[in-house]
């Protein structure tokens, strides 16, 4: 499966929630138009079982499936491809594991040598960020909207903003170059067929 050229993508929020709530909440995301899936979990439980349910909901609406941090992961369920940032291991070592058609895409905070090093290895798509202060990652760097304009100017892969973006929020960072916005609680925290809707209108 292909990564997307624009739109809204969800990354998971699992903390105290069943397997069948999150992909419950995966589901209604889809439904809202997502169009990309990351699942992240800092607290796995049974992640190979939840990581499998998430594959089947998001191959049901054609939609890739990304794993945050973990290649093995990636390669034991199947799914599209990984999201790497700089303490996740080699690109080029994820990508001889996962395969030429494995989607790879790297964090590059607000670092556009990093995003550039990053294309030329072979990344599929590239994010910067935090854009706006983060209840999921309170610590992550800031990062400034001109970074998204000179990433927009000088590579030719998709661009994910991320970082405290909401549907009121998302359209500087449109405006300024992000081809996606990747977000957790601007979906999960409430209703997440009713933000991912709103999210998907500004595109
Ligand atoms: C789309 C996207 N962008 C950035 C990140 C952050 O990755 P990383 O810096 O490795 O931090 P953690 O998410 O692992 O805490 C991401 N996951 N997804
Ligand atoms: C993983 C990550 N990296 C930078 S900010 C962030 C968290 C994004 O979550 P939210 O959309 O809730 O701010
Ligand atoms: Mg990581």
């Amino acid at each position: 499966m292909k990564f997307p050229r624009k739109g809204l993508y969800a990354i998971t929020q699992p903390d105290g929630k069943s397997i069948a709530q999150v992909v419950a909440d995966v589901e209604a995301a889809l439904r809202g138009g997502a169009a990309v899936i990351q699942y992240r979990d800092k607290n796995p439980l049974d992640a190979g079982k939840l990581a499998a349910a998430l594959l089947a909901v998001c191959h049901a609406h054609q939609v890739p499936l990304l794993i945050n941090d973990s290649v093995e992961l990636a390669l034991a369920v199947g799914a599209d491809g990984v999201h790497l940032g700089r303490d996740d291991g080699d690109l080029a070592a994820a990508r001889a594991a996962l395969g030429p058609d494995a989607i790879i895409g790297v964090s590059c905070y607000n670092d556009i040598g990093r995003a550039t090093a990053a294309v030329a290895a072979g990344a599929d798509y590239v994010a910067f960020g935090r854009f706006f202060p983060s209840g999921s990652k309170p610590l992550a760097a800031p990062a400034e909207i001109g970074t998204l304009q000179t990433a927009k100017r000088s590579l030719q892969v998709p661009i994910v903003a991320i970082g405290g973006i909401l549907p009121e929020n998302a359209g500087q960072l449109l405006a300024a170059g992000a081809d996606l916005v990747a977000v957790i609680g601007g979906v999960f925290d409430g209703d997440p067929f009713a933000a991912a809707r709103r999210f998907q209108a500004l595109f």
